[in-house]
């Protein structure tokens, strides 16, 4: 069994379109303990198989940990296959990386299963292939993200907080987020007072320096979006952000006896509403 676990964008800046259609980020990322399950048993025939009781998760080559074990199975000539089994807890397309998660797991399990002895620093560079976020998702922990996605540079873990994550009942395509943004009018979130911060384990001044250049983009897409940023806040949240492309806001919770309140005051509002902690270090390599 192998960990998928979700992550949040603490901020999330873009400096521009690039010539290959993507858009050059800076992306301070953590992961937390929301986690999918992965289930790895070889199939002797080379079959590749995916198996899951969420109706929203692909059960075929679209799915992203197939896309892992079909990279790794042709690059290195595997002549077996998997089984995967996906305990679906991550929400489906919600700005919390649950399909990169899931490929970052399956390249890890597989590395063990299929004995390949690769690097963390190979198989974040072979997920880099599959989506601009799996590299961060095979390490997992805290980094500062940049290129598209795929350059990773560790962080140390950022003060020790609760936070609240609450998706309402819609769906946000990462593509048309991006593509709906105008690099021109965007408002650059401060990177490096959010590396400082995490550095200085300095809670107020990471509540201080969220930010994320997409929220606006999807806030206007579904205003949604923006009620349940207020209500974070009205509930005492001490800071609020959308994560990723959304649309789950999370909200930053020092002490615990503000948690229950600020997840119950959520509960009225959406459907899916979990309250976790920041994971400490790295995945390990499974
Ligand atoms: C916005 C972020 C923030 O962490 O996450 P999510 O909201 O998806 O969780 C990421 O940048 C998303 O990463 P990921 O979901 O892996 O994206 P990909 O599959 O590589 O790309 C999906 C689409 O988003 C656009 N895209 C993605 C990354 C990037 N740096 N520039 C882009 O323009 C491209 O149009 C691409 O076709
Ligand atoms: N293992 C998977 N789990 C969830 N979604 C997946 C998976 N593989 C592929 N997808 C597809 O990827 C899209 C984005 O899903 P997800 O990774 O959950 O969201 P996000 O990119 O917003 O963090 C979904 O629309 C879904 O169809």
């Amino acid at each position: 069994m192998v960990k998928a676990p979700a992550k949040i964008n603490l901020s999330l800046d873009v400096l521009g379109k690039r010539p290959d259609g993507f858009h050059e980020v800076e992306m301070v990322m953590t992961t937390v303990d929301l986690a999918d399950r992965i289930e790895l048993e070889i199939v002797r025939d080379g079959s590749i198989y995916i198996l899951s009781h969420d109706r929203f998760v692909p059960g075929d080559h679209r799915n992203l940990a197939y896309k892992a074990a079909d990279l790794l199975q042709r690059r290195f000539k595997v002549k077996e296959g998997v089984a995967i089994t996906i305990h679906k807890q991550i929400p489906v397309a919600a700005g919390l990386a649950g399909g990169s998660s899931d490929a970052a797991a399956t390249l890890r399990g597989l590395n063990r299963l299929w004995s390949l002895n690769l690097t963390m620093d190979e198989l974040a560079e072979i997920g880099s292939e599959i989506g601009s976020d799996v590299s961060f998702c095979v390490y997992g922990g805290t980094a500062l993200a940049t290129g598209r996605g795929e350059i990773i540079q560790e962080l140390p873990c950022p003060p020790k907080c609760w936070v609240i994550l609450a998706k309402p009942s819609i769906g946000v395509s990462t593509a048309d987020v991006y593509r709906n943004l105008k690099t021109d009018r965007i408002e650059h979130p401060n990177t490096k007072a959010m590396v400082q911060a995490i550095h200085n384990q300095d809670f107020k001044a990471m509540c201080a320096n969220l930010g994320n250049a997409l929220e606006a983009v999807t806030l206007n897409m579904h205003p949604e979006v923006a009620h349940i940023k207020d209500q974070m806040e009205r509930f005492g949240a001490d800071a609020v952000l959308m994560s990723g492309s959304g649309p789950t806001v999370f909200g930053i919770v020092e002490y615990e006896s503000k948690v229950q309140r600020v997840y119950n005051g959520l509960r009225g509002f959406c459907d899916q509403v979990f309250a976790v902690r920041l994971l400490g270090g790295r995945n390990p390599l499974a």
